[in-house]
């Protein structure tokens, strides 16, 4: 066997965050298995969520984007194995791969990032934050009807410099992202999750591979985390049933107790804010995908089938 067929090549995209991420996996799987550096080859993916940065994500479409090249270079053989945030994967994952691991979550929460104001209240009436997340942007506005919102496309660091340069008072950011690069001090608050709720699958990375690859599996075992695969499968599930429009802004968390109880919250919103649903669910963490089935149902039932007029459809 040629010496470069037994290098393992990581795909992921080229963000400072995307690689922090490959870096970290790396450094586990060669910590759990003692690898070194030179098993490893880091090959970095261009995605059309990376290179659309004009539009927001939701009139694009949607979840795929940050994914769907990496996913071909799965598929052909170019890379074996992906670093993704979990936030980022859609709930359908293509014919021939497989998420072989999800890794221990970092925090869930999102963080307010203020330019004078230190928190959303401070922000004076009609202050203006920049985000492109339709839930984060539909939970401010559930808060705070007088602000406004203005899309925030790019990286963390473009997000942060068009802060900086005044195109808005605030933005918001996942803290597991700001953690992950040691940018945390740029964080002024940290949002309740129970208020403002994050992104199902916000702070988890997860690894994504060829179904017929088991020698990923094997190798990406040593550093899946179990609870953090529960409430991921719940989140996703929760996701899943609510599928259809990627304009609903939906936010998802469960928790898992030590004593293997889940508990799940579960939210969707009017782009708006003036309509929010909301529902909570609990069982057994082997249960975790009927639990957000569960949750998804009920809170379809809840908003009603006219809850999603007007905006189910991508606009032309
Ligand atoms: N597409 C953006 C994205 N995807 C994952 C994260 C944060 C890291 C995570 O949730 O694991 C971010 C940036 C942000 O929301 O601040």
């Amino acid at each position: 066997m040629a010496e470069t067929d037994r290098i393992f090549k990581i795909g992921t995209r080229g963000s400072p965050l995307a690689l922090a991420q490959a870096s970290e996996v790396r450094a586990r799987l060669i910590a759990a298995h003692g690898l070194s550096e030179a098993d490893f080859a880091i090959e970095v993916i261009s995605t059309a969520g990376d290179r659309i940065l004009d539009r927001p994500l939701s009139e694009v479409g949607g979840k795929g984007l940050f994914t769907k090249e990496i996913e071909a270079a799965l598929l052909d053989g170019r890379i074996d194995l992906a670093v993704h945030s979990s936030k980022d994967m859609a709930t359908a994952i293509p014919d021939g791969l497989h998420i072989s691991a999800f890794l221990e979550r970092e925090d869930v929460r999102d963080a307010f990032i203020g330019r004078d104001a230190r928190t959303i209240a401070d922000l004076p009436e009609g202050a203006t934050v920049g985000s492109a997340s339709l839930r984060r942007q539909a939970l401010l506005k559930r808060m705070r009807p007088d602000l406004r919102t203005i899309m925030f496309r790019g990286n963390v660091q473009t997000r942060l410099r068009k802060l900086a340069e005044g195109h808005a008072d605030a933005t918001l950011l996942a803290i597991a992202g700001l953690n992950r690069m040691e940018m945390a001090h740029h964080a002024t608050d940290i949002l309740s999750p129970e208020e403002f709720p994050p992104a199902p699958g916000q702070g988890a990375i997860c690894i994504e591979s060829r179904d017929a690859d088991t020698r990923v599996d094997e190798l990406v075992a040593a550093i899946a985390h179990r609870e953090t695969t529960h409430t991921l499968h719940a989140e996703r599930a929760f996701l899943k049933v609510l599928d259809g429009s990627c304009r609903t802004p939906i936010a998802a968390r469960a928790v898992l107790a030590h004593d293997g109880r889940m508990s799940f919250h579960g939210m969707i919103l009017r782009p708006d804010g003036t309509e929010v649903h909301e529902i909570h669910e609990a069982g057994d963490a082997d249960a975790a995908t009927e639990i957000g089935e569960r949750a998804g149902r009920a809170v379809l039932a809840k908003a009603g089938p006219r809850f999603f007029d007007g905006w189910g459809e991508p606009q032309p």
